[in-house]
């Protein structure tokens, strides 16, 4: 735990001084003021988050937490095989994934964590290991994990993000895989939201109605059985979380004390984003939300955070696919801080 605690307690408000000197260099530049519009605030606020006016953004990283889930098995509210999970795994590691294809575009590197994958994947190199356990416990009858457990997925974010900042960390987007996790994520959101489940759950990668009823009445057994204390973040991430929405959450905590912007993806590691806020009410200010995810509860989610979603593009695949475009708006919003000439640069007198 000391760790968590180590990491936790250096996290600290935004720079002020960086984000006015942002401020008046983006009223400096070669059009309207405030014409940039969204891109402007964008700008300023990674200014804030790395205490510089000309921030790097060389080194761009999707973190891809692995993690399975039974009980979408053992209740029969799977949208796909558990076995999905681990060959998604090896799809990532030769790079054929959605992620890839996107993470490329925006110039970012892949880096998969197996925080907790039950079914074996043939990679051998390539995938993170940060294994906790074989996934996350059916959460209609008991606890997804025991705490320890959830201490050591936190962790595993951590170091993930320790080990990732000696190859060059500037900007990070958080992603996940793991069939059958927008079922705790519902859970998740209906705690802290305080909605019914019916309200929070939807289909996922994709189930029929019949097969939803019965997901929304698993969401709302696991709150009943397990009765988790909102304001413990570990108590709610070991009864109704998983394993790779803990590395998620010890991911984000990590970047806000170390400084770098998080961008956050779509339904799954927002519940992730929610976890990390209630712990550390600071880390709001070093997150994005790339894009307005698709799936039915996302859009009651967003008070607990101090922004909106950058892109609405009607997605709802996780992984990182969101974060990935969204760090390429990051990265044009820096750019045009940086790059586009002044008045004064330019010789332009109004
Ligand atoms: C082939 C395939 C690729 C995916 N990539 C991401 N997800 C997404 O779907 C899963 C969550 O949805 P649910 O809770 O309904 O299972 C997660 O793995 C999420 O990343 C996928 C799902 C499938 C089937
Ligand atoms: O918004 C997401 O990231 C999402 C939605 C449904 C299924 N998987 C991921």
């Amino acid at each position: 735990m000391s760790l968590i605690e180590d990491i936790n307690s250096l996290i600290k408000p935004l720079d002020l001084k960086a984000m006015e000197g942002a401020r008046v260099r983006q009223n400096r530049l070669t059009k309207p003021p405030g014409s940039l519009g969204r891109l402007e605030e964008l700008s300023i606020n990674v200014a804030g988050i790395k205490g510089e006016v000309f921030p790097h953004m060389d080194n761009k990283a999707i973190l891809t937490f692995a993690g399975d889930h039974h009980v979408v098995f053992e209740e029969g509210i799977a949208s796909a095989p558990m076995e999905v999970t681990a060959m998604q795994v090896d799809n990532f590691v030769r790079g054929g994934g959605a992620v890839n294809v996107l993470a490329k575009h925006a110039g970012a590197r892949v880096v998969v964590i197996d925080m907790g994958v039950a079914t074996p994947y043939k990679s051998k190199t390539g995938v993170k290991n940060k294994f906790v356990a074989s996934g996350a416990k059916n959460i209609s009858k008991g606890p997804a994990m025991s705490r320890d457990e959830a201490i050591k997925s936190v962790i595993g974010g951590i170091e993930t993000v320790l080990e990732e900042i000696d190859n060059g960390l500037d900007i990070v987007g958080i992603g996940e895989m793991g069939i059958g996790n927008t079922t705790p994520s519902s859970a998740i959101f209906s705690l802290y939201t305080g909605l019914d489940p019916i309200e929070i759950t939807g289909p996922g990668a994709g189930i029929d109605s019949a097969v939803l009823d019965k997901k929304v009445n698993i969401v709302k057994r696991a709150l009943e059985v397990n009765n988790p204390n909102k304001d413990d973040m570990f108590d709610v991430l070991s009864k109704i979380g998983g394993f790779e929405i803990g590395g998620m959450v010890g991911a984000i905590i990590c970047c806000a004390a170390k400084k770098i912007p998080v961008v956050i993806d779509g339904f799954i590691s927002t519940a992730a984003g929610v976890l990390a806020t209630s712990y550390n009410p600071l880390i709001s200010d070093y997150l994005f939300l790339s894009h307005k995810s698709a799936e039915t509860g996302y859009k009651h989610v967003f008070d607990f955070f101090k922004t909106t979603p950058i892109l609405d593009l009607g997605l709802r695949l996780g992984e990182g696919t969101g974060a990935a475009l969204g760090i390429s708006i990051i990265d044009a919003a820096v750019k045009s801080l940086k790059d586009i000439s002044t008045f004064e640069e330019a010789g332009i007198v109004l």
